[in-house]
């Protein structure tokens, strides 16, 4: 299978050099970059007046959860999650699961997300949608034992009936990783078995830290040090781990995640809304810790549109430090594509030939997106998800004309309502 993208502003390198260039995909690899390429392709798309764009890395979600989007705002994190999110999680069925997480992978293939990294249970079902719609992910059941010896044995049965799964069904595009919810509902038993087995399977580690103060209240009482200290103390930090949040962080804390070459995932949505806090970004950046992008869930965010993430993520730290010159578009940018990529050792995140073919493209034929002056900018400025009208993901056309050709849209939309309907 062969595709020829032509006459586009294609976003090349990792210094997202604008060109005005063709694009050939050969299986699931570019091949081929450069000026009216003379091949001939299975199949043509003619991009003028496009952008053609790296795929977005959604770095932390938790897909299903659009199921429950809306069912409860305006809460501050433990009382969203205590009283709100698990009791209505504890009735979810691995049918719902399958359904939410078709109508998640439905809402990222047509916001320009080609990678999502998950955490929630029935991941079985999750793994099913990713293999129908044709997206790529890195999978992790979310492990949570509160200190409970039997509790942890169950998740730790069903994280390995889960490896085991996503071994069998051998996808090039589903991944597993460990998925320990995090430093408060994790015993450091659970957390020390996660490192052992990470370093046995060479599988990544995904985990929520330091996201609320009350948080860090709460691990300080309970081990005398911050989220940061103790899992470092536990031998667990190291460039395997994926955290979602990061918000409150020791200037020692940052200085330990850098030298571990911890991942650490923003949620500027999530985070604004449960009003959880302002991650230290440039903090971070200035550090050298590898800083990627994600939604959250889409019952904390409330979508999953990571081209809208970026915009929140860049006026966010610009007010936040009264300096615009923080989070410029290009560094934001990154942090939405490389740095996803790079926390999950993918070659992805870049066009550039010999890349796996992960590819949107934006069409730019619209009032709010001319003249086409400074395509970086209008993309994180002025652009939203629907902006996207092709999706291109492991060398496959997963979404054309705004059209998903894997799924069918129509019938998710009647079944996610049909099972929230009953749920209620
Ligand atoms: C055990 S599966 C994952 C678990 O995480 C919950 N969750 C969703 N968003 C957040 C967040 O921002 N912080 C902590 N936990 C979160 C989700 O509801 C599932 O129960
Ligand atoms: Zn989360």
């Amino acid at each position: 299978m062969s595709i020829l993208i032509k006459n586009g502003y294609v976003i090349y390198g990792d210094n997202l050099e604008v060109i005005k260039a063709d694009v050939y995909i050969e299986n699931n690899e570019i091949s081929k970059i450069g000026k009216d390429l003379n091949v001939g392709a299975d199949y043509v798309i003619d991009a003028k007046g496009k952008v053609v764009s790296p795929g977005f890395i959604n770095a932390h979600t938790h897909s299903p959860m659009v199921i429950l989007r809306g069912l409860a705002d305006d809460l501050a994190l433990m009382e969203w999650l205590q009283n709100h999110i698990w009791p209505i999680e504890r009735k979810l069925k691995p049918d719902h699961i399958y359904w939410g997480a078709l109508l998640g992978v439905l809402e990222m293939i047509k916001s320009g997300t080609t990678t999502f990294v998950d955490m929630y249970f029935h991941m079985e079902e999750v793994a099913k949608a990713v293999e129908k719609a044709g997206m790529r992910a890195y999978l992790s059941y979310g492990m949570a034992d509160l200190g409970n010896e039997e509790k942890r044995n169950t998740e730790i049965k069903e994280t390995l009936k889960l490896l085991e799964f996503i071994e069998n069904l051998d996808s090039p595009r589903v991944e597993f990783l460990f998925g320990p919810h995090a430093p408060y509902t994790c015993s450091p038993e659970l957390l020390g078995w996660v490192r052992e087995k990470a370093d046995e399977t060479g599988k990544k580690i995904t985990i929520h830290i330091s996201e609320t103060r009350d948080e860090v209240r709460q691990i300080k009482e309970k081990y005398g040090k911050t989220p940061v200290e103790f899992l470092d103390e536990l031998g667990f930090l190291k460039d395997d781990v994926v955290a979602a949040h990061g918000v409150w962080l020791s200037d020692k804390e940052v200085k330990i995640l850098a030298e571990k070459g911890v991942t650490i995932v923003h949620n500027p949505a999530s985070n604004m809304k449960l009003a959880s806090g302002v991650m230290p970004l440039k903090k971070l950046l200035d550090a050298g810790v590898n800083v990627a992008l994600g939604t959250d869930g889409a019952a904390s965010n409330n979508n999953l549109d990571m081209v809208e993430e970026m915009k929140l993520t860049s006026l966010l730290h610009k007010v936040h430090d009264l300096d615009p010159t923080v989070a410029d578009a290009g560094t934001i940018f990154k942090i939405a594509s490389q740095n996803g990529a790079k926390a999950l050792n993918l070659n992805a995140g870049v066009i550039k030939e010999g890349a796996l073919a992960d590819i949107v493209i934006f069409d730019f034929n619209k009032p709010h997106l001319r003249p086409i002056t400074n395509v970086i900018s209008h993309i994180v400025y002025s652009a939203n998800g629907s902006d996207i009208e092709t999706t291109i993901i492991d060398g496959k056309i997963v979404m054309l004309d705004r059209e998903v050709l894997t799924v069918d849209e129509e019938k998710v939309l009647d079944k996610v309502q049909e099972i929230i309907d009953e749920l209620r």
